[in-house]
Formats: structure tokens, C-alpha cells, sequence
């Protein structure tokens, strides 16, 4: 008998196929949980998960008496509860590294469409409303040779101050708990308190994991910090910032417009307030969704599970419990 595996959304296709040839393979597309018949069904006897975003709790790990591996489809893991599953010696994966380039290129993206209005102008063209010249009011603000402020200077945080300062010849500020000596050498960053890079940067760009210290980083205090005139983008994970500040700020001119891919409740609800304003860009969640890094971050995986299936050394482990 093969071994039973669930796979968990947004896995490519191509790799769902390979892991059939190895596993009995069940799957959830859309959010199923703990009280769906056959979600708990399938967790009783599956050994692996594979998938995108699952909330594995104590009370999901209670119900999966068999499970022996956790294959997140991303870097982020905020999904997971490590702790609990190191207790139970149940491994964890990530996808980190394969979708730096990727996810840079669509927060850099989200940053210049923010920055140049490029949405609601391009609304302007296809709603027929282009009949007269266009008016100041629809200007938008430069980005090149501007200040970037990155929170989170890791593997796409670099990617993007590659792209800043290459491409658009920024300044970089940063900030981490520790210096990143690399980004420093190569994109001449500057190292600096939280602080000073809000009150310093035309743009901050948040790019932290999502843990117990990043939770509301940026509040009420912080968007009060930032020039009025500069621009916040958001690709990390929605509970790094509190919403309701952040609609506040937007709303009352404390910065100038925000670019977001992500939210604290995902998908979010179509009364999010943040929807209602002018000064905000939004993205589906979409930093790595591109056909080519999909495939790769699925790749990526599916051997990370056949391998500790076999009681191999998963390639990208998260939690030191291989025994
Ligand atoms: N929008 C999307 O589709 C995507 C979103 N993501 C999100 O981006 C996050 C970052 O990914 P990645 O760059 O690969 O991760 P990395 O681990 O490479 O980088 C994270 C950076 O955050 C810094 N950091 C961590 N905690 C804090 C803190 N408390 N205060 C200040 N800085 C902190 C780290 O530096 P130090 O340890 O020195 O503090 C590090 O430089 C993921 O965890 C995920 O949530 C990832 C991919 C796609
Ligand atoms: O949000 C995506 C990820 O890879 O993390």
C-alpha cells in the first residue's frame, strides 16, 4: 500500500501527477479544515502534507495521529506551529531562496504602480474617461533616485534593493536585529534604527517574517513617523500590520498611499475598509505566483517530502527533528 499524503492547494499539477506514482495522494483546493468529513478523514491516515498556507495546530496535529512531515509551498511558515511539531517529531520544510527574484520583482512592481497611480489610471484609459488632458491631481510621484527604507533586509529584501539601487539608483536604507554586511557591500545599504528609516524613507517596504516580535510592527506610532509624502508597501505577511492604522493614515494624509499583497484575514473580505480608499494599491497575495516559480517552489516540495518520507534529510528542514 502506498503511503497516504494530503496535498493542500496551489501545488502544480506536473508534481501532483509524480507524487501519485509514489502516494496516495488526496486533494483540497479550497481552504477545507478540522470539521470537513473528508479533510479529517484524509488527516486521520496521511504520513505527509503538501501544500500552501494550511494552519497546523495542536488541534490539527491531534487529529493526524500518523503525520510524519509538513511541506509548506512557501518561505514563510507562519502557518506552522514549529514548537509543537518538534515536540511531536514532525518535520517542517519551507521553500526559501527559489523565489527571491520572483516575489522581488512583484514588490517592486507593487511599489512603482503605487507610486505612478498605475491602476486607477489605467481605469481612466478603459472606463472611456481619457477625453481631456490629464490633470495634476493624477500626477504621481517619482520613485528613481528616491529613499527606499527596507524592514526585513533578508534574501528579497536584497532582491529588491538590487533592483533599487541598479535600477532606479535609490538610496537604501535598512533595518534588521542584525547587520546584513552583504547588502551593505553591494547596494551600498545603510543600516539603521526603525526610527530613522520611517522618518528618513520615501519609501518603507516591509519584508519580516511573520513572528510573535513582528506582529503590528507597524501601527498607529509608525505611520505617524513617515513623511506624509512617502509610500508603504506591505509584502510580507498582514499580521505585521495593524489595518485599522493603517486606513487611519491613509485616510487622514499621514502617508501619501500604500501598495499591499497581503492581509490579515486572506482572502480578505470584500468589506475590508482598506478597499473603500483611492491611495491604495492591492495585490491577491501574489509575490511568487508566477508559472515558472510556482512550479519550482512545488518541485522544491515534493522532493523535500519524498525525502523525509524515506527518512532522508529534507533539503530545506525547518525544525531540528530528524532523527
Ligand atoms: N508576498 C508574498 O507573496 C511573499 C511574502 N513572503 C514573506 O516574506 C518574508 C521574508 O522572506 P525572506 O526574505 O525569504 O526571509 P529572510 O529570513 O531571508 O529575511 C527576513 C528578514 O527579516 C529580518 N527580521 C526578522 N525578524 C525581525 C524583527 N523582529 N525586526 C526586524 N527585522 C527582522 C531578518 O533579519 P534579522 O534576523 O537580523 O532580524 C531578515 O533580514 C517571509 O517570511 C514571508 O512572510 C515571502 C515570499 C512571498
Ligand atoms: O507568501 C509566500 C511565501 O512564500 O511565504
Amino acid at each position: 500500500m502506498k503511503p497516504k499524503i494530503i496535498v493542500y492547494m496551489r501545488v502544480d499539477e506536473r508534481v501532483i501527477k509524480d507524487l501519485e506514482k509514489d502516494f496516495d495522494v488526496t486533494i483540497f483546493q479550497n481552504h477545507e479544515y478540522l470539521g470537513n468529513p473528508q479533510f479529517d478523514q484524509a488527516l486521520k491516515e496521511a504520513e505527509g502534507i503538501i501544500g500552501l498556507a494550511l494552519k497546523v495546530t495542536k488541534d490539527l496535529l491531534d487529529a493526524g495521529p500518523n503525520l510524519k512531515i509538513v511541506c509548506n509551498v512557501s518561505v514563510g511558515y507562519d502557518n506552522l506551529d514549529i514548537g509543537e511539531m518538534t515536540r511531536r517529531k514532525i518535520m517542517a520544510t519551507n521553500t526559501p531562496g527559489i523565489l527571491d527574484d520572483t516575489t522581488a520583482d512583484a514588490i517592486f512592481g507593487l511599489l512603482i504602480a503605487t507610486a505612478r497611480r498605475i491602476p486607477e489610471l489605467d481605469h481612466f484609459v478603459k472606463s472611456g474617461s481619457w477625453t481631456i488632458s490629464l490633470q495634476p491631481e493624477q500626477y504621481g510621484v517619482d520613485v528613481h533616485h528616491k529613499t527606499l527604507g527596507i524592514i526585513g533586509m533578508g534574501n528579497i529584501g536584497s532582491s529588491i534593493a538590487k533592483r533599487a539601487h541598479f535600477g532606479f539608483g535609490m538610496d537604501i536604507l535598512y533595518h534588521n536585529r542584525s547587520r546584513n554586511l552583504q547588502a551593505e557591500k553591494d547596494y551600498q545599504a545603510t543600516y539603521c534604527d526603525m526610527n530613522s528609516l520611517l522618518e528618513q524613507s520615501d519609501f518603507v517596504c516591509l519584508m519580516v517574517p511573520a513572528t510573535r516580535e513582528t506582529a503590528d510592527l507597524m501601527g498607529k506610532e509608525q505611520f505617524k513617523r513617515m513623511k506624509k509624502t512617502a509610500i508603504f508597501i506591505n509584502g510580507s505577511r498582514g499580521k505585521n500590520v495593524d489595518e485599522t492604522a493603517l486606513y487611519e493614515a491613509l485616510k487622514n494624509g499621514d502617508i501619501h498611499a500604500a501598495g499591499i499583497d497581503v492581509y490579515k484575514e486572506e482572502p480578505t473580505p470584500s468589506n475590508n475598509p482598506l478597499l473603500q480608499l483611492k491611495n491604495i494599491v492591492t495585490l491577491p497575495h501574489i509575490g511568487s505566483s508566477t508559472t515558472e516559480c510556482e512550479f519550482n517552489m512545488s518541485k522544491l516540495a515534493a522532493e523535500n517530502l519524498k525525502r523525509g518520507l524515506r527518512k532522508e534529510k529534507p533539503l530545506t528542514l525547518l525544525n531540528e527533528c530528524f532523527t
